[in-house]
């Protein structure tokens, strides 16, 4: 029976000071983030840990803490042509803090001028302004509540601020987060001197990061605790591949020194091309393949890259309706999207559509609605392929052939409105709240979403997809 991974097993692993606040222990964020600072830590240029901040009540801090707060990252892929399989203990966690049962250890974290940076990755839910948060709360209920918290302590104990990279899967994500913070301290109304330091002694940078993470590999776990000869609750998988874009100042190379370390970290003053060629031309086919990868039955991503009808799917939903939509030189659209096929093809780890597939129907209005918006503007039809997407992502939230997940407001919209299958279609793309405007405008996609629904719901899906990519799904214009 192997032994739980523990420091007393592994007494000549390191340890260094705090010098980043961590908000969220997802696994994300200890794949992507704390394994470069275990990096920079490795060549010597950082010496620093992270303190973790649970978000939420429940989480993961008791099975950390019974770890030592140490984990292993497996990196499993093929990186510029070589095949890697690293297997990596990381001591760059230094201990985990839950604000709901320890607040004061929380607020504390004020105290310390070793901490100079702020990370977080909280889900596209976590940067939100919850109208119910005051100061004296104990603690705040949203992720920028708190952060307000520790700001306004920090302030009050006169010392500087903080470098602020939030990593949300967000647009502009550093710029909501300031704009939440900024809110909080105005209606706690903590004062003008507060507000001025706010702007003058923190960077709030906003970020993009790439690298696809399954998480803990639950097919291998017996496998690998045999390979290891621990066991780890905690391990996580990842691809080799990672790719972080701050919008930040230039001095930022030099404090958090990642590319030094030889990490593919870009520090820049505009990011939006690189959000755009991410968000479309990653995560878009991520969520066009979800539904319909799903609902034919298929498990994982490789699955669906193994499919011939589906991976034709993929590559002319890429190459025909996502490339042409984007405002980058084509040429560096087209070797990222070469990457990204390859990286969806990686044998060497496991990625579950279901875990792509939770809050789909947010995915699909960032990642792909207005790319569909702008190709029916522009070339005056629908593009077929997200629009079947689109059809599919609607027939699973029917609820009867996939199982849904998605917050209960999204879902009780769907419950609702499908309970008339003959005016379902009308009725959802009116709804604001879905998609931020009223979709019953866009000519001809009624009738387009009505048509792919009836063909998904008669044929198996791979043979409508079939259909589809041969061009006999019509989208009549109105
Ligand atoms: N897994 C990947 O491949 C990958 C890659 C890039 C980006 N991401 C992003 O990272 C996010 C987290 O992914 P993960 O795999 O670490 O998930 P996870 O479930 O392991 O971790 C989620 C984290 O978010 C926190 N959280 C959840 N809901 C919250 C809320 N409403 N308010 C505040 N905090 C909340 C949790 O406490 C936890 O710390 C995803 O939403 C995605 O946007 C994931
Ligand atoms: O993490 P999610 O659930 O927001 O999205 C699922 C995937 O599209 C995403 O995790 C990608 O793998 C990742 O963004 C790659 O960097």
């Amino acid at each position: 029976m192997t032994q739980p991974l523990s420091r007393n097993s592994f007494p000549a692993l390191p340890s260094y000071p705090e010098r980043m606040i961590q908000f969220g222990e997802g696994n994300f964020m200890r794949a992507f983030v704390d394994w470069q600072v275990q990096q920079m830590n490795n060549k010597g240029l950082f010496q620093g840990s992270a303190v973790l901040i649970q978000p939420l009540e429940q989480g993961l801090g008791g099975m950390l803490a019974e770890q030592d707060y140490l984990y292993t990252v497996l990196l499993n892929g093929i990186l510029d042509g070589r095949t890697v399989s690293d297997r990596e203990i990381m001591t760059s966690v230094s201990r985990l803090i839950n604000p709901y049962s320890n607040y004061q250890d929380f607020l504390a974290l004020a105290e310390d001028d070793a901490l100079e940076f702020i990370t977080s990755n909280t889900t596209e839910a976590g940067i939100a302004y919850h109208p119910g948060d005051r100061l004296e709360d104990a603690p705040q209920k949203s992720f920028p509540g708190k952060l307000t918290a520790l700001l306004y302590k920090r302030f009050q104990l006169g010392k500087k601020g903080f470098v602020i990279i939030p990593c949300e899967l967000i647009d502009r994500n550093g710029e909501k987060l300031r704009e939440i913070v900024q809110r909080y301290a105005s209606e706690w109304n903590l004062g003008e001197e507060f507000a001025a330091w706010l702007e003058t002694e923190n960077t709030f940078c906003c970020s993009l990061v790439d690298r696809i993470v399954p998480g803990y590999p639950r097919d291998k776990a017996g496998e690998l605790e045999q390979e290891l000869g621990y066991r780890d609750n905690l391990m996580v998988t990842a691809e080799p591949f990672l790719f972080w874009v701050i919008e930040g100042p230039a001095w930022l190379k030099e404090k958090l020194p990642l590319a030094e370390a030889g990490l593919n970290v870009v520090v820049t003053e505009d990011m939006t091309a690189y959000r755009e060629r991410k968000v479309h031309l990653l995560n878009g086919p991520h969520t066009a393949m979800v539904s319909l990868g799903l609902l034919a039955g298929l498990e994982t991503v490789e699955d669906v890259m193994n499919d011939g009808v589906f991976s034709a799917f993929v590559r002319q939903l890429i190459e025909d309706e996502l490339i042409p939509m984007l405002d980058l030189p084509l040429e560096e659209l087209q070797s990222y999207a070469a990457a990204v096929q390859e990286r969806f093809r990686n044998p060497f780890i496991r990625h579950e559509l279901t875990s792509i597939y939770l809050n789909s129907v947010s995915k699909f209005k960032t990642r792909l609605l207005p790319v569909l918006l702008r190709y029916r503007k522009e070339r005056g039809e629908l593009p077929k392929l997200i629009t079947l997407a689109f059809a599919g992502l609607l027939l699973g939230y029917r609820g009867d052939r996939l199982q849904r997940q998605d917050g209960p407001e999204v879902l009780a919209v769907f419950d609702a409105t499908w309970k008339d299958p003959q005016s379902f279609v009308e009725v959802i793309l009116q709804d604001n709240s879905l998609w931020g405007e009223n979709l019953l405008s866009v000519p001809g996609l009624k009738e387009a979403l009505e048509d792919g629904l009836r063909l998904l719901d008669s044929l198996d899906c791979r043979t409508a997809l079939e259909q589809t990519i041969g061009g006999e799904i019509q989208c009549s214009d109105s």
